[in-house]
């Protein structure tokens, strides 16, 4: 029956101490606003709804329209298959209150959106990460909303209804020059990390923001919450580019971890500002000599670069949907690798984890998985898992 498109198979809970809770925060009335999913260590007991993995059923329009199969027919089997699947974190749990915790700043991929990394932000925020998981409104998450303010048909105005504006995936054009487009977008993308990072930060100063989206959740109990000392930027492919970017926008990012990295997007004039520690992991298939040479691009002298290559793995295997397909369908679908999907995510997080105890000066006992950074484990090899000539002496700056 596990083939037959009912899904036993869970996303998997955070492995760490905290308990952790999920809420939506959008600020502003147009696309100009930040729009954003926090994973959080919450106070156990305080909610005992799980969160909606796929909120809004627009999303499944998107996603149709990204895999270039029919919105009704996509609606339909989406639904059908992902409709009650929820995600491993507490709905508007309260806030776990007497630490400060790092902030990962996470960016999602292409055609994907805010909620499709739980396995990953889950896991951070249960070992005492906040995590906001930005959704991007350059076009290419395949859906995204703003809340309009538009006055309330027949009303004398006074009470404006709010109405869901959707954004949806903009395909190429025929003909359309795809390395145009996708390099304006993540500067675009890198702007909402950033301007993430400055919410965030607003919030920890205790400053009163409006959450247009109706829920009830306290952002006051987030004052004091943040240590603004430890920041990473994280995201998968086109959000590693993402990450990229964001690293040479501010430094207030302290260090990038960048999961099978698409680096079309970057310009090479972005290699030489990136200074910050940058930890690259990939998947054993999603590799090529063009986008592993313009990785080497960014070694310079005394830069931390890390690269790992996780053994029986694909490029879906860090987004949520390799959790919830049975084998056969996951691997023609490419979903899932060789490597079960599980354990994929943990080498991935443990690697994640070591790197950010190292850079952002954390004393947790994540270092435990120092070994993993070094490519040595069952599941990983260091670099990558392609040849390539030697490389000439990257040029001194
Ligand atoms: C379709 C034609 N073409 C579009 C441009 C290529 C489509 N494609 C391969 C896909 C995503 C695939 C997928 C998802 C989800 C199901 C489902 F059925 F399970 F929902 C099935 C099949 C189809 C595997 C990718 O784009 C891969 N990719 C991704 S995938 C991010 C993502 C998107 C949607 C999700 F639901 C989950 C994750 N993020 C990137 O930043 C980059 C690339 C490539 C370069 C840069």
């Amino acid at each position: 029956a596990k083939e037959m498109g009912s899904n036993f198979e869970r996303i998997p809970e955070g492995k760490g101490p905290y308990s952790v809770g999920c809420t939506d925060l959008m600020t502003g009335h147009s696309i100009q606003g930040s729009f954003l999913r926090l994973y959080y260590p919450s106070q156990i007991g305080t909610s005992d709804e799980e969160t909606i993995w796929i909120p809004n059923k627009e999303y499944y329009y998107g996603l149709s329209d990204f895999l270039n199969i029919n919105r009704t027919l996509g609606g339909f089997f989406f639904t059908c298959n992902f409709g009650s699947v929820t995600c491993p974190a507490k709905w508007n749990a309260a806030f776990k209150l007497g630490e400060k915790y790092p902030l990962i700043i996470f960016s999602h991929g292409l055609g994907a959106f805010r909620t499709l990394y739980s396995a990953i932000c889950t896991e951070m925020a249960s070992r005492g990460f906040v995590v906001a998981a930005v959704e991007h409104r350059d076009q290419s998450s395949s859906a995204t909303y703003y809340l309009n303010e538009k006055p309330a048909l027949g009303a004398k105005g006074e009470a404006s209804e709010l109405h869901k504006e959707w954004i949806y995936y903009r395909k190429l054009k025929a003909g359309e020059d795809e390395v145009a487009l996708r390099q304006q977008q993540v500067q675009q993308r890198a702007d909402e990390c950033v301007r993430a990072l400055d919410l965030m930060l607003d919030i920890n100063s205790g400053k009163q923001i409006v959450n247009v989206l109706p829920l009830n959740f306290n952002w006051m109990l987030l004052k004091d919450s943040i240590d603004v000392q430890k920041i990473a930027v994280m995201g998968h492919s086109f959000g590693a580019a993402t990450t990229i970017e964001a690293l040479s926008k501010n430094v207030q990012f302290k260090c990038g971890i960048a999961l099978d990295a698409w680096m079309l997007p970057l310009c090479e004039e972005v290699y030489p500002r990136v200074r910050q520690p940058l930890l690259f992991i990939n998947s054993e298939k999603f590799q090529w000599a063009l986008n592993i040479l313009e990785i080497k691009k960014l070694n310079y002298k005394d830069r931390e670069r890390k690269m790992i290559t996780i053994k029986g793995t694909v490029h879906q295997s860090f987004p949520d949907f390799t959790f919830l397909t049975g084998n056969i369908v996951g691997k023609i679908f490419g979903l899932k690798g060789q490597l079960n999907p599980n354990t994929a995510i943990d080498v991935s997080n443990k690697a994640s984890l070591a790197f950010l105890q190292k850079h952002l000066g954390l004393n947790k006992d994540f270092d435990q998985w120092d070994s993993l950074l070094e490519g040595k484990g069952h599941d990983v090899i260091p670099g990558t898992n392609i040849d390539l000539p030697p490389m000439p002496p990257q040029s001194k700056q």
